[in-house]
């Protein structure tokens, strides 16, 4: 990539790398040494939301340490907002704001109000600032009537929506939200989403981690999909999609287990990847496959009497796309 556009980015990631080394046994100690971030590479725009998705041990919580000034890496080179996080910390930190996932960053036994005054004072805001900005914190992610309220009453979505008001208490030009939906039920995850495409509007850029596919799908404008460290597939939902456009999925439901049928389906050429979930309750079959039409011949005859309950065919979601590129890339 070179130097001119890079300028239009406000985080730059390249070649990042960062080891964890340890030492097992208790005489002759072992180095033992994780690979957590293997030549991650990305760049990210003014205004975008842009979200890291992978497993768990992916790597998001280590690169999102390492962009925010917590970790140094082992090599490669990152940049925020033109300045090194690990050399330029202090003048960095007041421009940036996280909140990493279930974290007690919040003091339980004050007021959500409380909660906003002390952490400004620990940023220096000054009281006119605080006058004004605090009220619009509260009034943005809903909790203006229960601002005085001491937090430990407060609902696990309160608490996580003051976390986001709590990072926005310096007016940061970049939150890193690491997996913030994590534990909230549908409707409190979805007033999140809510929130944070509301601070995009208002220019802000966000970086989040999230398990969630669809939560990426809704809110993300470019997604990264990291696996073991290494970056797998980097686009929009929309074109990650449309690069599997000729990917269709078959939905079987069983009412039991049928380990013939699985054997038969990995037979059909003409099925690109097969996934079995099995409950108490019956057997989910998702098949990838170009050309759905193709496989229904070969599959109905495999499928035992009485134990189909349903068959539908979908476009891939995101959660395709990603399950898809995470098989594939090497172990
Ligand atoms: N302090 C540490 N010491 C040793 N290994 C670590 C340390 N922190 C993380 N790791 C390892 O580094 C890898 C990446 O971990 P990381 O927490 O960054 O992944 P993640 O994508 O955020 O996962 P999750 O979704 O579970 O939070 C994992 O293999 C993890 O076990």
């Amino acid at each position: 990539m070179d130097q001119e556009k890079q300028s239009e980015y406000i985080i730059e990631v390249q070649n990042l790398v960062r080891d964890y080394v340890s030492h097992k046994g208790v005489f002759r100690k072992k180095k033992h040494t994780v690979r957590a971030v293997n030549n991650l590479s990305f760049f990210v725009k003014k205004g975008e939301i842009f979200g890291l998705l992978g497993a768990n041990g992916a790597g998001k919580t280590t690169t999102i340490k390492i962009l925010t000034t917590l970790l140094a890496p082992t090599s490669g080179s990152v940049s925020i907002l033109g300045l090194d996080p690990m050399t330029q910390a202090k003048a960095l930190r007041p421009r940036i704001s996280f909140v990493f996932g279930g974290e007690r960053s919040l003091y339980w036994r004050i007021t959500g109000r409380e909660n906003l005054n002390y952490f400004s004072d620990l940023y220096h805001i000054s009281n006119e600032i605080k006058k004004r900005r605090i009220p619009e914190l509260l009034e943005l992610v809903g909790l203006k009537d229960h601002a005085d309220e001491r937090v430990e009453t407060y609902s696990k979505g309160m608490k996580q929506r003051l976390q986001i008001a709590r990072c926005l208490v310096n007016d940061p030009e970049i939150i890193f939200l690491d997996e913030p939906t994590i534990g909230l039920d549908p409707i409190g995850a979805r007033d999140l989403r809510n929130i944070v495409k509301m601070l995009a509007k208002q220019g802000k850029t966000v970086l989040i981690t999230t398990h969630y596919m669809y939560e990426a799908d809704e809110i993300c404008g470019r997604v990264a999909i990291v696996n073991k460290g290494k970056l797998v597939a980097l686009d929009t939902p929309a074109n990650l999609k449309a690069q599997t456009e000729h990917t269709s999925v078959i939905e079987l439901h069983l009412n039991e287990k049928d380990d013939a049928l699985l054997k038969g389906l990995n037979q059909i050429k003409e099925i690109d990847q097969i996934r079995a979930n099995h409950t108490d309750q019956y057997e989910s079959v998702s098949l990838q496959c170009k050309e759905p039409r193709t496989v229904f011949p070969q599959l109905f005859p495999l499928i035992g009497t009485g134990h189909l309950l349903s068959v539908r065919t979908r476009e891939a979601t995101l959660e395709d796309v990603y399950i898809h590129y995470v098989s594939q890339s090497p172990h």
